[in-house]
């Protein structure tokens, strides 16, 4: 297995505190990771120090065995790093078809810095229609942004995502501020992503039955630290975890299961 992705040692201290300490891991290509831990554990951290949104106090970060610890965002988005955030981040006058053909355009200068001219537009525009499509928003494409549902603003914001053609996405709480009836539709794109087998995903969840159902592999952070990596069943059985985490929310698993 090739790792894709792989840290030693990262810490960052805001102050005196200590937000992210010692995290070592790595994600292999094509894996699904999920990270879980309470409010405040470092989760959106620890992917503001992956994305190059923030710069380490401690320790290295590796792409595909390359040295990234120093690298901007851009860098890393050239790289093949797609980061998500927990709030919406769309163009709300531009529609749908529009939001994502941008992205399309962008990471065609970004990779390839293609001149946008009007030829190419049409090639935009055909993949800016997949993208929709794998986003399970074909049918909205003439809707003005502004005038989506929530659920459907992260819909697009995933399209505009994978637009950017990322070998690694970070999923920030993909279902954060959906109502209960719009996840299962978030819930089916990211399925879909994994299903195509060519994305590597780390994904940052509360929703312990989503985290179940997609992960390859879990991690725990607690206060900062890695507290425990595994399988599902692992962490599920993990009494470190139970009893530094999970509580009722294993409870309410293991009755479902
Ligand atoms: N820029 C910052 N300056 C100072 N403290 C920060 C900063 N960013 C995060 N923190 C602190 O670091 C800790 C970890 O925060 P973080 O947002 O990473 O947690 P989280 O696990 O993502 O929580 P949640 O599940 O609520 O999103 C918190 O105590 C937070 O207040």
């Amino acid at each position: 297995m090739v790792a894709i992705l792989e840290t030693k040692n990262l810490g960052i201290t805001f102050g005196t505190h200590q937000a992210v300490q010692d995290v070592s891991f790595s994600v292999e290509k094509n894996e699904f990771k999920s990270i879980i831990g309470p409010n405040g554990a470092g989760k959106t951290t620890l992917f503001n120090l992956l994305s190059g949104q923030l710069k380490p106090t401690k320790g290295e970060i590796y792409l595909k065995g390359q040295q990234i610890t120093g690298s901007s965002v851009v860098e890393r988005t050239r790289l093949g790093i797609g980061r998500s955030f927990q709030i919406t981040n769309v163009f709300p006058n531009l529609t749908v078809l529009e939001n994502v053909r941008l992205a399309v355009q962008s990471q065609a200068k970004l990779r390839y810095q293609a001149f946008t001219h009007y030829r190419s537009y049409q090639k935009f525009e055909e993949k800016a229609l997949h993208w929709l499509h794998v986003a399970l928003l074909d049918h909205k494409e003439n809707t003005l942004a502004i005038n989506l549902a929530h659920g459907e603003k992260r819909k697009l914001e995933m399209a505009m995502l994978l637009a950017l053609e990322p070998e690694l996405l970070l999923l920030d709480e993909p279902t954060a501020g959906m109502s209960l009836e719009d996840v299962p539709a978030i819930l089916q794109v990211i399925k879909k992503i994994k299903e195509e087998g060519d994305k590597t995903i780390l994904l940052i969840e509360h929703k312990m039955d989503m985290i179940m159902d997609l992960s390859d592999r879990i991690m725990v952070l607690f206060n900062g630290k890695l507290l425990a990596e595994g399988t599902p069943r692992e962490i599920m059985d993990n009494e470190l975890v139970q009893s530094a985490y999970l509580g009722g929310l294993y409870d309410e698993f293991t009755s479902q299961s």
